[in-house]
């Protein structure tokens, strides 16, 4: 039998982002209009940043405010997000960590707009609007991308027809015209190069059959092709294998620039060798607990930190 989303997600994979596709694929209803976030694509390595340097570099333009955000579950009420504030700035790179359950996937599902979580309080200004009234696909078109702990499979979809039909549906957006799948081929085939990926992935459908590590270079993929302004990165590197990790860690390098943004949810350390964080953020029960340089991580474990209160 045909997965139930397949028609509708062939459909909206011409008009929406991929977060929001996946959103509708997991939620298993149809997708719904034209998004693009604009790509902006410069590259520059991102410099290690001690406390003082990280507070002297808080000067960029606020590009998302949290501030007091309780979001919960919608069906069963059951708050997870209780108080939450943090700011991202364009150009910084944040790191999210904390104990299993601490809300951290919850926190980038709720910025991005997914259909399973309520706020129910506070608010979310991103580049200057309140992001809590946008749906998941403005969201999108807005500029932030987010790439799933777990991405799920888009069958009947394939993988470049997403990637042509996504970017160009961004490109109409923004008043530019429609790049046959000629004129993109090379671009896409340059990024599937760089993240070490088999260019036959491109023709098979999104995710279907991919191994844990496909899945996670496809979501960069993604990103790298579409660009954001706030790339929200949910354990890109678990499951994955040190060489992949580096791959990964250059192309979104690669992709940093001045004017945007990422923030990423790591366990590990080396993550933030490789992608070097302005902040570090610990996050506890709902809420971030503590904030500091890349020095902070030092003080998380796998499961979760050490003592907190004696940091
Ligand atoms: N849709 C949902 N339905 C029920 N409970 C949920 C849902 N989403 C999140 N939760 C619960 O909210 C809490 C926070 O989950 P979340 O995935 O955000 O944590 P996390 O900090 O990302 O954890 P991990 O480090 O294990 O990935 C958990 O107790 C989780 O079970």
């Amino acid at each position: 039998m045909a997965p139930p989303f397949a028609a509708a997600a062939a459909a909206a994979a011409v008009a929406s982002s991929s977060s929001y596709a996946l959103f509708s694929a997991s939620a298993d209803r149809p997708l719904l209009r034209h998004q693009m976030p604009p790509s902006s694509i410069s590259v520059r390595p991102r410099r290690r940043t001690t406390a003082a340097s990280a507070a002297a570099e808080s000067t960029g333009r606020a590009l998302l405010e949290a501030r007091d955000l309780f979001a919960c579950v919608k069906e069963s009420g059951e708050e997870i997000l209780t108080g939450l504030n943090l700011t991202i700035r364009e150009g910084e790179v944040h790191a999210l960590m904390g104990p299993n359950g601490s809300g951290k996937s919850t926190l980038m599902k709720v910025l991005a707009g997914h259909p399973e979580y309520e706020v129910t309080a506070g608010t979310v200004i991103f580049k200057g609007e309140n992001l809590i009234d946008m749906e998941p696909e403005e969201r999108s078109l807005a500029g932030i991308f987010m790439s799933f702990q777990a991405p799920v499979e888009i069958p009947g979809v394939n993988n470049y027809d997403f990637l042509l039909m996504a970017l160009n549906a961004r490109r109409e957006k923004k008043g530019l015209p429609a790049l046959g799948p000629l004129q993109i081929f090379p671009i896409v085939e340059e990024k599937v190069r760089a993240l070490d990926m088999n260019a036959d992935i491109l023709n098979r459908a999104v995710n279907e059959g991919f191994s844990g590590g496909e899945r996670k270079r496809n979501e960069i993929l993604q990103l790298s092709v579409l660009g954001a302004d706030l790339a929200l990165l949910d354990e890109i590197d678990s499951g994955l294998d040190v060489d992949a990790i580096e791959d990964v860690a250059k192309v979104v390098n690669g992709m940093l620039a001045p004017h945007n943004s990422v923030m990423m949810i790591t366990h590990y350390q080396r993550l933030l060798d490789l992608i070097k964080p302005s902040y570090v953020h610990i996050m506890e029960k709902g809420k971030i607990v503590k904030t500091g340089d890349r020095s902070l991580a030092y003080y998380v474990d796998e499961s979760g930190y050490k003592d907190i209160a004696t940091v």
